[in-house]
């Protein structure tokens, strides 16, 4: 069954090194309904990655709340990580694994048996049949972005949490491959939350929010 989120009152606040404190988020809102795509842009550094980091349970939040529900559950941030894909900025993938294996990964932790089908079918749509055994340090940024996307993707999410996943493409890889997570997530009715700079792909969205002083602010 589809997830829905409610984020109230989120404040977040890092020390720097030099000991000030930096306030990324203050007192923020959000709703995110079951399915619906939302896209979130802001100035470098505003704050983007660590919203999407706390809201799927990969960082603690300091205060506030961050309510998943689904049917008439109520869940944390934690509680939803078996069911959500991420897309990192920096991909996170494994370098000791080759693409094929990267991708296989996730899906035979939970035990699926043709996991290795289900992976190669994932990276043939995102054009990389031919490098599926190559090692992660052979594949350009780009390769490896679409690597990490079909990883997301594979485990068919109920959300999908997206960063920058288009920053290193091409215009028409790009849209190829947005294309294809768009496709893969209202298929499986998934929640999207895509932090991006571009505001084309932004307007693609159910939603656009912008992060600024802490807060967000629809666009559209
Ligand atoms: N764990 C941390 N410790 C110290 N500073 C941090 C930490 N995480 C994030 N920051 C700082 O918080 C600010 C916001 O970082 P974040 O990556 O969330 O921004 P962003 O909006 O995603 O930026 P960009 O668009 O450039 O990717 C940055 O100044 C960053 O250096």
């Amino acid at each position: 069954m589809a997830l829905s989120l409610e984020v109230s009152g989120l404040s977040h606040t890092i020390k720097l090194h030099k000991g000030s404190n930096l306030t990324l988020l203050d007192n923020l809102d959000l709703r995110l309904d079951a399915g619906e795509h939302i896209a979130i842009v802001g100035a470098s550094g505003c704050g983007k990655s660590t919203l999407l980091s706390l809201l799927a349970g990969l960082t603690p939040y300091q205060s506030g709340q961050v309510c998943y529900r689904r049917d008439n559950q109520t869940l944390p941030p934690a509680g939803i990580l078996a069911q959500s894909g991420f897309v990192f900025q920096q991909f996170h993938l494994l370098p000791e694994l080759n693409a094929l294996e990267n991708v296989a990964l996730p899906l035979q932790l939970r035990g699926e048996r043709d996991a290795e089908r289900k992976a190669t079918d994932w990276l043939t749509h995102m054009g990389l049949a031919e490098r599926l055994k190559d090692s992660i340090s052979q594949l350009s940024g780009g390769e490896q972005q679409r690597v990490a996307i079909a990883r997301a993707l594979c485990v068919s999410p109920q959300i999908l949490f997206a960063d920058e996943p288009t920053g290193n493409l091409d215009e028409t890889t790009a849209e190829h491959v947005m294309s294809l997570m768009l496709k893969g997530a209202r298929e499986s009715g998934a929640a999207m939350l895509l932090v991006t700079h571009d505001m084309a792909l932004a307007r693609r969205m159910d939603k656009a929010y912008r992060l600024s002083q802490g807060r967000l602010m629809l666009c559209h």
